[in-house]
């Protein structure tokens, strides 16, 4: 039930809370007026547009933060001050300035601060996402590097997502012989869950085939109650009053999915302790290698389980919607652009041929795809902002930086540069093919040819870069590759005029479809058929 808040009502709080600014600042002012100038340092700050009581820069913020902080860069300059109610930060907006922070001091800012509301967060202190740059964090990462999402670990799990395509090209056929519409953003978001939950907890999703999907209804409901949480309620003077009842709800989703995940922990742990000693060699899933280091006497550090049940949280958070949401913008573009949509599928038809379907192996001979993909994440990247905390004092651009200062690396702005992208809002996949196919309008600026998804080049980080980096690229540029592919490669696909006026309407910080992505698949080539070529 939403309560709504009546206009005295807001005038009262609001007066309280100027007051109260108006007092606290005098206070301030009053107290630091009073030290001796010898205690004074002189410390060179970034600039920082004028800033109201209380608010900060409230006032001058939109609904899409990297946009509106963009726009601010432009005047402030590449490094500058933000304060929203109680929270402050450095806001990092072109690629020199990422380049200082995450690769020149990548340790000093190795930790995050965090952005949401973690005061409900029932696991406190159990986090990998958010985990401080520690013995925790390192061990974690080493093990997702070493064991879960790295090189050949990702080999395992092709089975997986091969299983998971087909079952999408399945439904997706069934609607174009029905000529139903299709929601995109469904089918979709279900293949992307699907794969993480298999390869996180196989044994139980094949005991329990409706797993995913009631993990999913869980966790979407848990991110619908934390985007429902409003600035005030996360940064500002109503943290800790639980106004309206959002942290209330998500605390009660999160206590769900943690009985769920207890379920499952115990079940694997008793079928652990029946296990046959010749079946040692069997196909591990995520959570016996998580089960498995727990008991490992010699490990660097003991997991605990509400350890286990938050990464499993973490991973369907980072992992599930970025990736769903990234290849439905590859495919709105690919609707709005048909030139570009035709060189896919001469590319398509030229490597792979009409009897069999696109492969994992076929990727590489690719290049059109692949620079589909790139400039898919540059122009629509899931993950706009990447968060650091200084842990020590530094210079950055010549500026004094404090241990404990909140950073937000500005990714969207930097990969919408314009010194550095010719036509920056234009989907021109050409940018980042290589010179003998180029056209070279396009590539004039920076080496775009040769950037990479790993962020090594600072102009272009769709998924971060440096030691807090996306540990699930590897995994998401497969998907991303294979499933644009395939669509592309078994069905052609209409889009109702009005519908194309929609898709392209964004909300939230990161930039997300406002509405559902609804089109039809018209079958070219029977993915049945073709599936059974391989
Ligand atoms: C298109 C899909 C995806 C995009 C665009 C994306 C993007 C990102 C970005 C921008 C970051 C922050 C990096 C930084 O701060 O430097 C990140 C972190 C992370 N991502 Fe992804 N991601 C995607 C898919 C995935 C998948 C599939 C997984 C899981 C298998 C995953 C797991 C994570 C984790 C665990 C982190 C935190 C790493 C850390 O703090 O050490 N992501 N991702």
């Amino acid at each position: 039930m939403e309560i709504e808040v009546s206009a005295n009502t807001m005038y009262y709080y609001t007066g309280l809370l100027l007051i109260f600014a108006l007092v606290s600042t005098l206070a301030s002012h009053y107290l630091f007026m009073k030290r001796p100038l010898k205690f004074r340092t002189k410390i060179r700050s970034p600039p920082s547009p004028p800033a109201l009581p209380i608010l900060g820069h409230f006032h001058l913020l939109s609904s899409t933060l990297p946009k509106s902080l963009e726009n601010l860069a432009r005047r402030y300059g590449p490094l500058m001050r933000i304060s929203i109610g109680s929270s402050h930060f450095l806001v990092a907006s072109d690629a020199a300035t990422a380049r200082e922070i995450l690769k020149t001091h990548d340790v000093e800012f190795a930790s995050k601060f965090v952005f949401a509301p973690s005061h409900h967060n029932i696991y406190r202190d159990a986090e990998f996402v958010n985990a401080p740059y520690g013995t925790y964090w390192k061990f974690m990462k080493k093990l997702c590097m070493t064991r879960l999402f790295a090189g050949p670990q990702l080999e395992r799990f092709s089975h997986i997502r091969e299983e998971e395509t087909s079952k999408l090209l399945g439904s997706l056929w069934r609607q174009s012989v029905g000529k139903e519409a299709c929601d995109l953003s469904t089918e979709l978001t279900a293949l992307t869950n699907n794969m993480l939950c298999w390869m996180a907890m196989s044994k139980r999703c094949s005991r329990n085939p409706g797993q995913p999907k009631e993990i999913r209804e869980i966790v979407s409901n848990m991110m619908a109650c934390g985007a429902k949480l409003s600035f005030a309620e996360v940064h500002g003077p109503l943290k800790h009053i639980d106004l309206f009842g959002n942290g209330k709800r998500l605390r009660m989703a999160l206590r769900k999915f943690d009985m769920l995940l207890e379920q499952i922990i115990k079940e694997y742990e008793e079928s652990n302790e029946v296990r046959d000693p010749s079946s040692i060699n069997e196909e591990k899933d995520v959570m016996d290698i998580l089960l498995e280091t727990c008991r490992d006497p010699d490990a660097e550090i003991t997991l605990t389980k509400d350890q286990i049940k938050h990464f499993f949280l973490d991973l369907l958070i980072a992992g599930v919607d970025t990736t769903s949401a990234s290849i439905q913008w590859a495919m709105v573009e690919l609707f709005n652009c048909p030139e570009v949509l035709t060189k896919l599928r001469y590319e398509i038809d030229s490597v792979v041929g009409s009897t069999r379907l696109i492969n994992e192996s076929d990727v590489p001979n690719m290049p059109y795809l692949q620079a589909i993909v790139k400039e898919t994440l540059r122009l629509h990247t899931p993950g706009p902002l990447l968060r650091r905390r200084c842990n020590t004092v530094c210079k950055i651009n010549g500026y004094d930086v404090q241990a404990g200062t909140n950073i937000l690396v500005n990714a969207h702005a930097i990969m919408h540069d314009p010194d550095t992208w010719t036509d920056p809002d234009r989907f021109i996949p050409e940018r980042f093919m290589k010179d003998s196919d180029v056209d070279r309008k396009y590539s004039a600026i920076v080496h775009s040819q040769t950037m990479d998804l790993r962020g090594q080049d600072l102009h272009f980080l769709p998924f971060g870069s440096g030691r807090r980096a996306c540990i699930g690229v590897g995994h998401a540029a497969i998907v991303m590759h294979i499933t644009i592919g395939v669509m592309i490669q078994c069905f052609d696909w209409k889009v109702r005029e009005e519908e194309k006026m929609n898709i392209k309407v964004v909300t939230g910080y990161s930039g997300a479809m406002a509405h559902t992505l609804l089109c039809y698949p018209i079958g070219r080539l029977n993915p049945l058929v073709l599936m059974n070529g391989k």
